[in-house]
């Protein structure tokens, strides 16, 4: 079996890609992958990280308003899609598929030019600009939410899951723990702004950094990368709390899920397939920057059911956060009910159900 994935920018689209190609190789050890992403993505570290072959093209996104810019982006997926062919021609797959980011419209449009059968993954419930594009030439289209099949033609749509929800559930809690040298004994709650981290929800963690450090219970604060630097400078303004662990960004996240009791979190589509996968009970601070307030629709299909509490970043508050953080910390009821609920929403046979959707036009080609 010879695949050509393809997903970029953002973790949300990437840590599904790495997923489905552990469950190709757990399926099939003899499998040839070729990842094509960007050299300026999040994939290019993530995906060499793994060891998986990796080849690039260049690509930037449309502005939604009508820009100069815009005029270069189509000449760059031109020549984005020239480049695409001849990595296919070359590696000759017998199946193409994309996880979502800027860099799968000409993987995946080329392909499909070449005849090749082809697949798009799309994580949440209001499909982006590239799967819609996408969608018109691929064979397949692997959905998570129910909603998102109104977006695409019905006869091409197959529910699959998120395969993220599959992969976090083989995991060494304990050795999560020890990662971030965790008491095993004590509650933990994890505050994390995404893959890429969030200005405003570290704005949130240093406002209530001094109340943190009397809690009962352990905090783990992700930054992002990009905003370690600032955050750590702002920290010199305060004491360091001996139960707060702060990290640029976490590379096992998995065995670090498997550790905590809660999770503050935007609601990208991948770390809610995570979370309910492992039935962690959270708090959502959806991102109002994304296409059409897609993470708020997300972070509702959990709220509905009572496994998450939705914060608006708008009225983002300290004291509510420590609050709400409280509240499912110290009642084992609060958080049993939660966690019921979240587990409810999981779908862990995920991966499965995307590898056999490649297996099958495999065969078919
Ligand atoms: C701003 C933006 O466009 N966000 C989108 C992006 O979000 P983003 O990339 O933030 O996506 P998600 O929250 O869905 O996924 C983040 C992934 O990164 C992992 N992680 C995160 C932090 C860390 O320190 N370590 C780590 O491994 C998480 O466990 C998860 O696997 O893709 C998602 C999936 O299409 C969308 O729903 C989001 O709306």
């Amino acid at each position: 079996m010879r695949v050509v994935v393809s997903g970029g920018g953002t973790g949300g689209h990437i840590y599904p890609a790495l997923s489905l190609i552990k469950e190709i190789k757990r399926n099939n050890k003899e499998a040839d992958i070729l990842y094509i992403g960007t050299e300026k993505g999040l994939e290019s570290d993530l995906v060499r990280r793994e060891g998986i072959a990796f080849e690039t093209i260049h690509i930037t996104g449309f502005k939604r308003k009508i820009s100069f810019e815009n005029i270069k982006t189509v000449s760059r997926f031109l020549t984005g899609t020239k480049r695409a062919k001849q990595l296919i021609k070359a590696f000759r797959p017998d199946v193409v598929i994309g996880t979502g980011g800027y860099v799968c419209g000409p993987v995946v449009y080329a392909a499909a030019k070449l005849k090749i059968p082809t697949v798009i993954h799309e994580q949440n419930s209001v499909p982006g600009l590239t799967n819609k594009f996408l969608s018109k030439y691929v064979n397949k289209i692997a959905i998570c939410f129910d909603e998102a099949k109104d977006y695409f033609p019905n006869k091409k749509v197959i529910f699959t899951g998120n395969p993220r929800a599959s992969d976090v559930l083989d995991i060494d809690a304990q050795a999560g723990a020890q990662s971030l040298q965790l008491h095993p004994s004590k509650k933990t709650v994890l505050i994390v702004g995404g893959s890429r981290g969030a200005r405003p929800i570290n704005e949130g963690f240093l406002s209530i950094i001094g109340e943190l450090g009397e809690k009962p219970y352990q905090v783990v604060y992700v930054t992002g990368s990009v905003h370690f630097d600032h955050v750590m400078e702002k920290m010199k303004e305060h004491k360091h709390p001996a139960n707060v662990v702060i990290k640029p960004f976490i590379h096992n996240m998995p065995d670090v899920l498997g550790a905590i009791d809660l999770i503050v979190a935007r609601a990208g589509a991948t770390t809610l397939a995570e979370i309910t996968s492992l039935g962690l009970p959270s708090i959502l601070i959806p991102s109002p920057y994304v296409t059409n307030n897609h993470q708020e629709k997300n972070a509702q299909s959990l709220a509905s059911n009572g496994a998450a509490i939705v914060r608006k970043e708008s009225e983002m508050d300290g004291k509510q956060l420590l609050a709400d953080i409280d509240q499912i910390l110290t009642s084992e009821q609060v958080w049993k009910k939660m966690h019921l609920a979240s587990k409810d929403l999981g779908i862990p046979q995920a991966a499965a159900n995307l590898y056999d959707v490649l297996a099958e036009l495999t065969r078919k080609h």
